[in-house]
């Protein structure tokens, strides 16, 4: 199918390009400082090791472990920093141009499959999906080839009446935006963006309004009544499904509902509109429903016994569109017959909207989703990110040089509709069928074909899997944010988002995929090291919580375990700090950013490093040993508006006790002793001199690190101390935290005194 447009474009083309690439500049010196600074970190690497040597005698068992500690740390910390110079070794920068794509009929577009995902109608309020899904149908794109299902995994009935109401409110909207050649297609975008309003504007307005209006109603009384809310018996016949006494989030038999058909709805000016479905696929207490990839493939099945278009875009929820021509990019890649034959998908990156000015919580992702993306787009493309992804269907079967075949063969890629009535018997009993939660036993879904199971993090898996299978991928970040979407703007949300990704991410690096071996051979070394920078990513808490505590808990036990200042590895513990973090930095703002948001970025990594990636790691290695189980926690698209304040003005959210704060503060306050401890030392002098010259040169890295992670964590200090408002840090844990900071120092000043 794909093939055919493709002929025709080539045709059509030309000459003109459609997409072209550059090398970024500078990679030859990002080479080069990768092979200086790899001579550094074997040269740490070995003095570690001739200093345990040095220390090979009975009576220094505390120094062996202390060294030995280093050792390791310093080992991940090389490991890291080696898995992540594969995004260094190639970056390119692409630029499309949908104005060549020349079509000589609207017929040759390529039909497109939206697939917009929801769990939650409380977590993720239904207005919200129905502001995404109108910014979809609203495409520049012929409406006639656009479908957009929504897939509730919260089997919610508040859900489908929001969708309900949006089918009406469609009509209205699209001709609207078509009409005022609207940029902001979702209506909740362009109400807040938008200042001058006409007679016309004011109409959508209020008929928006209204529609908000009854749908909140009916979220806040958490059911659809009968008397006030439907109007006739159609209506009424959809939800006695979820009227039914055993209708659960959990267990329910399947719902779709065909909500717009493209060729029999009209909208108000009498144009075509897009398809619309509602599914929420059946789920059984029983049976494991294998969170967003099951609702995926369910999404990939109904679709394909309706539409079975060959571009599938795949959207969260919240992630609306913010540019209207958005497929037109993406078919640039899809439709080039020069890649066609081996393109999975093409990524935009995911971008926030409502991000404060610096950042606090790092949620831009810089690193993830631009610099370390544009890094491996230079070798065979980018990870997938669960959303803003165009994938070409074909390669949910298979690589591209092998054909997995689906168990029906209406769900075949390859299998073509003739003008299919969405609404008709055959075609929904097939649907329902598709959709049953037994229906992928015995099958290849999951493991072969579809979205790939058996971790939280299908995106990264899938995408993962496909380009082992030989698929290449392409990485596309027009100027204008194709998509925006929501981040948790809480601190607390963040670290939870963050823990579920650290365990999907090492469940994928403790698989018989492992990048490091799997990744590596069907890839080569560079993907290899990439994924395996991602999968392993969780293991910065080992490093990271060493280096938290034992330079410190030494300091305060008066014990130096680094370099003096005067000695010659001094200088190469120097270079290397300031080799990870300036290269960081400068990367980070010649990728348009600014100092303050990496300085931000920085602290947010320290601060995962002894929370979320170490709760994450932990949690993994509980259910490796049968203790406890990992399942999909719904990131909270509500916030409440004290929150938001006091996020807009860029203080940290804590206000609810977590484990993950404990060892958070924890470091904090023993860094603070640490610190003061430190250069209490130095200011009472010796009987020579007012300053204890010989202690600071002795203890200068100890004291460094604690002073900088002191300097860090002055939002902790602030709501453990000073803050009265609702976000402070709970009184139980700063008293806890103060507790295990006193045991950590007992525990271990006795010890260390020794050695
Ligand atoms: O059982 C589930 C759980 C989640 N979702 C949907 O998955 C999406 C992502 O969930 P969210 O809580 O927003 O997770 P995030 O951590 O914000 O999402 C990131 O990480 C996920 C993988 O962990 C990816 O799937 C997402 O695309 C990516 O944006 C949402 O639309 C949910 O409705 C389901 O459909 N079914
Ligand atoms: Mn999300």
């Amino acid at each position: 199918m794909l093939a055919l447009l493709a002929f025709k474009l080539t045709l059509n083309m030309d000459g003109l390009p459609l997409h072209t690439l550059k090398f970024k500049p500078g990679t030859l010196l990002n080479r080069l400082f990768a092979l200086v600074y790899t001579c550094g970190i074997i040269a740490l690497l070995y003095h570690h090791v001739s200093k345990l040597n040095m220390l090979h005698s009975d009576a220094q068992q505390d120094s062996i472990i202390i060294s030995l500690t280093f050792l390791l740390s310093d080992f991940l910390l090389a490991f890291l920093w080696t898995t992540r110079q594969a995004f260094h070794m190639r970056p390119v920068h692409r630029h499309e141009y949908p104005e060549n794509l020349l079509f000589s009929n609207k017929s040759d577009f390529p039909a497109l499959d939206v697939f917009i995902c929801t769990a939650d109608p409380y977590k993720e309020p239904p207005m919200d999906v129905v502001n995404t899904a109108l910014s979809v149908m609203a495409y520049e794109y012929p409406p006639d080839k656009v479908s957009v299902y929504v897939s509730d995994d919260g089997g919610s009935q508040l859900t489908l009446f929001a969708f309900m109401e949006a089918a009406k409110f469609a009509t209205h909207w699209l001709p609207f935006c078509t009409e005022n050649n609207l940029l902001h297609r979702s209506p909740e975008a362009f109400f807040a963006s938008t200042h001058s309003f006409n007679l016309q504007t004011h109409k959508i307005k209020t008929m928006f309004e209204g529609m908000r209006t009854k749908v909140e109603q009916v979220v806040a009384r958490g059911k659809v009544d009968d008397n006030f809310d439907l109007v006739n018996e159609q209506e009424r016949k959809v939800f006695n499904k979820y009227w039914t006494d055993n209708f659960a989030p959990r267990n329910h038999p399947t719902v779709i509902q065909v909500l717009l058909q493209s060729d029999k709805d009209k909208d108000i000016k009498g144009q075509e509109m897009p398809n619309l479905i509602y599914l929420s696929r059946e789920k059984t207490t029983t049976l494991p429903h294998n969170f967003k990839a099951g609702a995926l493939n369910a999404l990939l099945r109904v679709s394909a016994t309706m539409t079975n278009a060959p571009v599938v875009l795949t959207l969260d929820c919240d992630t609306y569109s913010n540019d209207p021509k958005t497929p037109s990019r993406a078919l640039c890649y899809l439709l080039d017959p020069k890649l066609r034959n081996k393109l999975a998908y093409v990524q935009f990156p995911q971008r926030f909207h409502g991000l404060n000015k610096n950042d606090i919580y790092a949620l831009e992702y810089k690193g993830l989703f631009h610099i370390n993306m544009e890094g491996v787009d230079g070798l065979a493309g980018p990870n997938y990110v669960g959303a803003c992804c165009f994938f070409n269907r074909r390669a949910f079967f298979g690589g591209p040089s092998f054909f997995v075949s689906p168990e029906l063969p209406e769900l075949s890629p390859e299998h073509v509709f003739n003008k299919p009535i969405l609404n008709s018997q055959q075609i929904l009993a097939r649907a329902y069928h598709v959709a049953n939660s037994n229906y992928e036993n015995q099958t290849k879904w999951g493991s072969e074909v579809g979205f790939r199971y058996g971790s939280l993090v299908e995106d990264f898996y899938t995408g993962y899997r496909m380009q082992c299978d030989g698929w290449k991928a392409m990485f596309c970040n027009p100027d204008k944010a194709a998509f925006l979407g929501d981040s948790p703007i809480n601190l607390l949300g963040m670290l939870n988002q963050c823990k579920r990704w650290s365990i999907g991410l090492l469940q994928v690096a403790f698989s018989r995929y492992n990048p490091l071996t799997f990744g590596f051979r069907s890839m080569g070394p560079l993907m290899g090291l990439a994924y395996a920078h991602y999968a392993f990513w969780s293991i910065w808490s080992i490093p990271l919580t060493v280096y938290a505590f034992i330079p410190q808990l030494a300091l305060l036990s008066g014990v130096s375990i680094f370099p003096k200042v005067s000695d010659p590895w001094f200088i190469l513990h120097v270079f290397l700090f300031l080799g990870a973090y300036g290269k960081d930095c400068l990367d980070f703002v010649l990728a348009g950013s600014t100092f303050a948001r990496w300085w931000n970025d920085q602290r947010i990594w320290m601060i995962k490093g002894v929370s979320c990636f170490l709760f994450g790691f932990t949690e993994y290695c509980l259910k490796a040993v049968g203790i406890s189980t990992h399942g999909f926690s719904l990131t909270s698209k509500v916030f409440d508006n004290e929150q938001s304040k006091r996020y807009e003005q860029g203080i940290f959210e804590f206000g609810v006790p977590s484990p993950m704060f404990v060892t958070l503060t924890t470091a904090a306050i023993i860094n603070l002793a640490a610190f003061v401890h430190g250069l209490l030392h130095v200011f009472r002098g010796s009987s020579s001199s007012y300053l204890d010259l010989e202690y600071l040169k002795g203890m200068f890295v100890q004291m460094f690190i604690a002073g900088f992670v002191v300097i860090n964590s002055r939002p902790i200090y602030e709501a453990m101390v000073i803050r009265s408002d609702k976000g402070r840090m709970p009184t139980e844990i700063t008293l806890i935290s103060a507790c295990l900071a006193c045991v950590l120092y007992a525990s271990t000043s006795p010890r260390m005194c020794k050695t």
